[in-house]
């Protein structure tokens, strides 16, 4: 394996998003490597990426520049364990992306100081569409926050957080927004098809509209809420819909809704973090 080899512990849903993503803008599938217990999903990724694969996660870590951890947070304990050695062999840099545990949790795990970013993706990364917050432990050097910054920014966008607590914040947002956004277009769908609207015109009205609504604010100085007026005509028909939307408090919603997954982050790092023995 070269210099630069990417090993993937976990070959889940995001795990296959980001090397979709990074193969889509040009990196070199035969410098990526993935480990998973399950066969099916390694063969998959294999046929969908020509990425390489195999089910031994310390054979696919041992000679890799950066490894990232994409497996559930409850699995993380147990991988970083059985890998630590790895580090002392080819000090590699870790990427993990796990929600909820902390870059010192893993850094106990390790059994010592070792360069660690906790980076938060979102699964628009297969369409190179991501938006990733990366935060750097203090054992990570300029080079390696490049070289860690490279791979997610070839997805998308990149932010860096100075203060690690915002990631619980982050993973509410964007590591979980796309789910919400999936939601309001499952929701938008099926109103409009119960309305009358064949299913595929429906369906490709409401992603052309989720579509073109984000690039238009992408790209306008103005912000949603001037956006939004731009659509309500007064004693118009958007008028009676926002308002429908605010009689069903749908801020109110929202608010609780990212308060609720900020919340279950910090559940996850005292339910599985290293001072929970
Ligand atoms: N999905 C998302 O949108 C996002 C997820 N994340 C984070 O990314 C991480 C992965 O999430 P996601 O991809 O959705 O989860 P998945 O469950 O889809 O992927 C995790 C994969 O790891 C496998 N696995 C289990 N145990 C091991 C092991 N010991 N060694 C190697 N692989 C193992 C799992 O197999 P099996 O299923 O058989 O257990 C599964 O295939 C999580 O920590 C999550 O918090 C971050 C941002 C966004
Ligand atoms: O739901 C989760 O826990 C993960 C983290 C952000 C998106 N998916």
């Amino acid at each position: 394996m070269s210099e630069q080899t990417l090993a993937f512990i976990g070959g889940g849903n995001m795990a296959a998003s980001l090397i979709g993503g990074l193969v889509a803008d040009g990196r070199d599938a035969q410098a990526i490597w993935v480990a998973d217990p399950d066969r099916r999903k390694l063969d998959a990724l294999h046929e969908r990426f020509g990425v390489n694969t195999a089910p031994d996660n310390i054979q696919v870590a041992q000679d890799a520049a950066i490894i990232v951890l994409a497996v559930k947070p409850q699995q993380l304990r147990s991988v970083v364990t059985q890998l630590k050695n790895v580090a002392t062999l080819s000090q590699p840099l870790w990427l993990t992306i796990a929600a909820g545990i902390g870059t010192p949790d893993v850094e106990a795990w390790l059994g010592g100081p070792a360069p660690i970013v906790r980076a938060m993706p979102n699964t628009p990364a297969l369409v190179q569409a991501g938006a990733t917050a990366l935060f750097a432990n203090p054992h990570t050097s300029p080079n390696q926050r490049q070289t860690a910054e490279s791979v997610l920014r070839a997805v998308g966008l990149t932010l860096w957080l100075n203060d690690e607590n915002l990631m619980e914040v982050v993973t509410a947002l964007s590591g979980g927004g796309p789910a919400y956004f999936f939601l309001v277009m499952e929701a938008m769908e099926k109103a409009a098809i119960d309305l009358g609207l064949e299913s595929n015109t429906a369906r490709l009205l409401t992603l052309e509209t989720a579509f073109g609504a984000a690039k238009m604010a992408l790209k306008s100085e103005e912000g949603c809420a001037s956006l939004r007026q731009r659509v309500t005509s007064p004693g118009g028909t958007t008028e009676r819909a926002i308002a429908a939307l605010e009689e069903a408090n749908i801020r109110k919603a929202f608010a609780r809704a990212l308060q609720a997954a900020r919340d279950r982050a910090r559940e996850l790092a005292q339910e599985l973090g290293s001072k929970h023995a």
